[in-house]
């Protein structure tokens, strides 16, 4: 594979939290990453279309959280979709997260009763969520549950009320010690507590398994998540269905080690994010999803116009 010879068709989903009220913020736990108000989120959006991102993955940051609250149709994110989706049409794809964990004070991405996961529960939430963010006009919802029938569920549910919302699913979701910043940034207090429910990474089979099986029922795109540690991971996925389209989630932790690291001299920032960018695109990803979007457009281009 020769880079600069074949330009680079994988595509960046940037990450965009939308806050209410005094949730809104300048600083989270994601350096360079704001909590947008509704307002902000727009117009940033406007900018990001102009320099090339046209894909969003929209994560609440709520005051209240409950799930009765986030899907209200004035509920922020609802709102943030209607205005760009009215504003900018299918100039812009926008993919809404329906885990659980911004919605519960536990943190987590399930339901829990009893100290056991209520997988009924935890289903009908995310297909709630779904339901109303497709009513908002979003283009794809992605299930973060790490349940089995998670897709066939929403699928289900967004089928009886015929909407078309396609499904990116958390297919590949390891339970990884590199999540913290993102969960200090939506205000979880789980730190970097490594949920048990996620795929362990010492048995890539049965991570591979839950894969398949969300694609059979009707995933459109699966993530792997994280995506260094896990290029492999990609790499199979492809090499069992090479039409199976992935994105690599390069998670917070894999993107705050790497401004650390550049900012005490360890590293030039511009040149580890290129080799980061060229290695999800060799191991054979078609997204990348993530929070380095100014530096994935500055090397794709850089890469284009050499192929030219
Ligand atoms: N459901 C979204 C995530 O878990 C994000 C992980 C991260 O960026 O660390």
């Amino acid at each position: 594979m020769k880079l600069d010879k074949e330009g680079i068709k994988m595509k960046y989903i940037e990450c965009l939290f939308i806050g209410e009220g005094s949730s809104i913020s300048e600083i989270s736990g994601i350096k360079g990453i704001q909590v947008f108000s509704n307002e902000k989120a727009c117009e940033y959006v406007d900018k990001q279309l102009q320099a090339g991102i046209t894909y969003f993955l929209i994560f609440a940051v709520p005051i209240v959280k409950s799930i009765e609250h986030a899907i209200e149709s004035t509920f922020c994110v609802s709102q943030f979709i209607s205005k760009v989706k009215n504003l900018y049409g299918d100039r812009v794809t926008l993919i809404a997260d329906v885990g659980l964990s911004p919605y519960q004070d536990s943190g987590q991405s399930v339901i829990y009763q009893n100290n056991t996961i209520d997988e009924l529960a935890s289903y009908d939430a995310a297909s709630q969520l779904s339901l109303a963010f497709s009513e908002a006009g979003v283009d794809y919802v992605a299930p973060c549950l790490s349940l089995p029938k998670q897709v066939e569920k929403i699928k289900l549910a967004l089928n009886q009320k015929n909407y078309s919302t396609r499904i990116m699913s958390y297919s590949l979701k390891f339970s990884s010690s590199l999540y913290g910043a993102y969960r200090q940034t939506i205000g979880s207090n789980m730190g970097t507590t490594r949920k048990n429910y996620q795929s362990d990474y010492t048995n890539s089979d049965s991570a591979l398994t839950h894969m398949c099986d969300d694609l059979r029922q009707g995933a459109d795109i699966v993530i792997v998540k994280p995506a260094v540690h896990y290029l492999d991971i990609i790499f199979q996925v492809k090499n069992i269905n090479h039409k199976c389209c992935v994105a690599a989630y390069h998670v917070s932790g894999e993107f705050m080690m790497a401004k650390q690291a550049a900012e005490t001299g360890l590293i030039d920032e511009d040149d580890y994010f290129d080799e980061v960018h060229a290695s999800i695109y060799r191991a054979g990803a078609n997204f990348i999803i993530g929070y380095a979007a100014t530096e994935f457009i500055r090397w794709k281009t850089a890469i284009n116009e050499k192929s030219q």
